[in-house]
């Protein structure tokens, strides 16, 4: 029998090199938005403590909003209150929360709510996954991934709507998903997790219409990121090479999207999937575990 093909990360690791946007980028880069866009609205991020969610949450609150967030490791969250507060004068809302406990998921919208008297939009970010093929999965490592991105995210759906309608007034909801339309190889956990959030915001958005909630996707394709020490060097160097572009985008991408599906602009946008992958999902496929033999020029018919 022949071993699973396992990679796990050592998170701390010296060697590898630093990925994503600094800080220092995220509180000056240039955005295409006017400075008062998201003035007193309300923006939830979860897994704002890092990657596309700490993009998002700067860009919010550069552009006027009261954001929060949260996510399971407290320091990185206490550190991006910090830095925000440091680049922009304003305090974000932090609370350490695993988005897989329904009741810690209550718990979150329900401080968010308190504090801030409302809440606008919920940008469903935090989720993750390990590349592998699918064939040896544990049992812990597929439920772990579904739980996490399908039924971690729809407790934040299902809670935020309940607000909303209680309260009388009108939701966004906006899920980062992923690049799922042709299926996605060493990554069949995420890929099921994230089409069953594609349909279930599709699903939504027309059954929660009458409480005037909005339900959108993003589906990043490469996005250099911290999240990219989940993966190995070998991966890394192929992955843009996935799209046409040959090129991998940033978090700075992701931010400046869900600016705009939480603004006016998109207030006829309802149930869309807004994929931003440089034209990957109609080129490549990433084998993020390495290509099998078989799917190379020459391998086995
Ligand atoms: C979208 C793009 C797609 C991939 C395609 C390529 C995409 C392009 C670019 C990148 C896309 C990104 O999403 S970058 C963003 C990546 N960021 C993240 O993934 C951050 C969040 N991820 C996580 O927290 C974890 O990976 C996740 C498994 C989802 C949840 O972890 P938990 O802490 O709950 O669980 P753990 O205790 O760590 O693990 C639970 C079990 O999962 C299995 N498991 C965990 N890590 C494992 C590993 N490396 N290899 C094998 N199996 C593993 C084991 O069975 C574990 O049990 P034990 O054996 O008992 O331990
Ligand atoms: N980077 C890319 O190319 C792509 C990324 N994506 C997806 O986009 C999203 C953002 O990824 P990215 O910024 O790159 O990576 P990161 O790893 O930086 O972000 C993931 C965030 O999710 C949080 N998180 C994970 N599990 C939970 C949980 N159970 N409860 C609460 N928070 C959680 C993490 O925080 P903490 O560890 O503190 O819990 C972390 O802040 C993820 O869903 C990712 O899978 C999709 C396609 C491509």
């Amino acid at each position: 029998m022949t071993a699973p093909k396992i990679f796990r990360p050592d998170l701390n690791d010296p060697t590898r090199p630093k990925r994503g946007l600094t800080e220092q980028d995220l509180a000056e880069k240039a955005t295409v938005y006017r400075p008062d866009l998201l003035d007193g609205q309300t923006l939830l991020i979860t897994g704002g403590g890092s990657g596309m969610g700490k993009a998002a949450a700067f860009l919010a609150v550069r552009l006027g909003a009261n954001v929060a967030i949260c996510g399971r490791d407290v320091e990185k969250l206490e550190r991006t209150r910090d830095v925000i507060a440091k680049e922009t004068g304003k305090e974000i809302f932090i609370q350490t929360t695993t988005i897989r406990d329904p009741e810690a998921v209550e718990e979150l919208i329900g401080s968010v709510h308190d504090k801030f008297g409302g809440i606008n939009t919920v940008v469903n970010n935090a989720g993750g996954q390990f590349p592998q093929d699918a064939i040896d999965f544990t049992r812990k490592g597929w439920l772990a991934v579904i739980d996490t991105n399908l039924n971690g995210t729809w407790w934040m759906m299902q809670e935020a709507a309940k607000r909303w309608r209680t309260d009388g007034k009108p939701g966004n909801i906006i899920n980062i998903v992923a690049n799922v339309e042709r299926g996605m190889p060493q990554a069949a956990h995420t890929c099921a997790a994230r089409a069953g959030v594609i349909y279930l915001s599709k699903t939504l958005a027309t059954e929660w219409a009458p409480f005037n909630i909005r339900i959108n996707c993003i589906g990043p394709g490469v996005i250099e990121t911290e999240g990219f020490a989940m993966y190995p060097e070998e991966a890394l160097a192929r992955f843009h090479q996935a799209n046409p572009m040959k090129m991998r985008g940033d978090a700075w991408d992701v931010a400046e999207a869900i600016a705009y599906f939480a603004s006016p602009a998109a207030r006829f946008i309802n149930g869309d999937l807004m994929i931003l992958d440089g034209g990957q999902a109609q080129w490549g496929v990433i084998w993020p575990g390495g290509m099998p033999d078989y799917f190379n020029e020459g391998g086995a018919a």
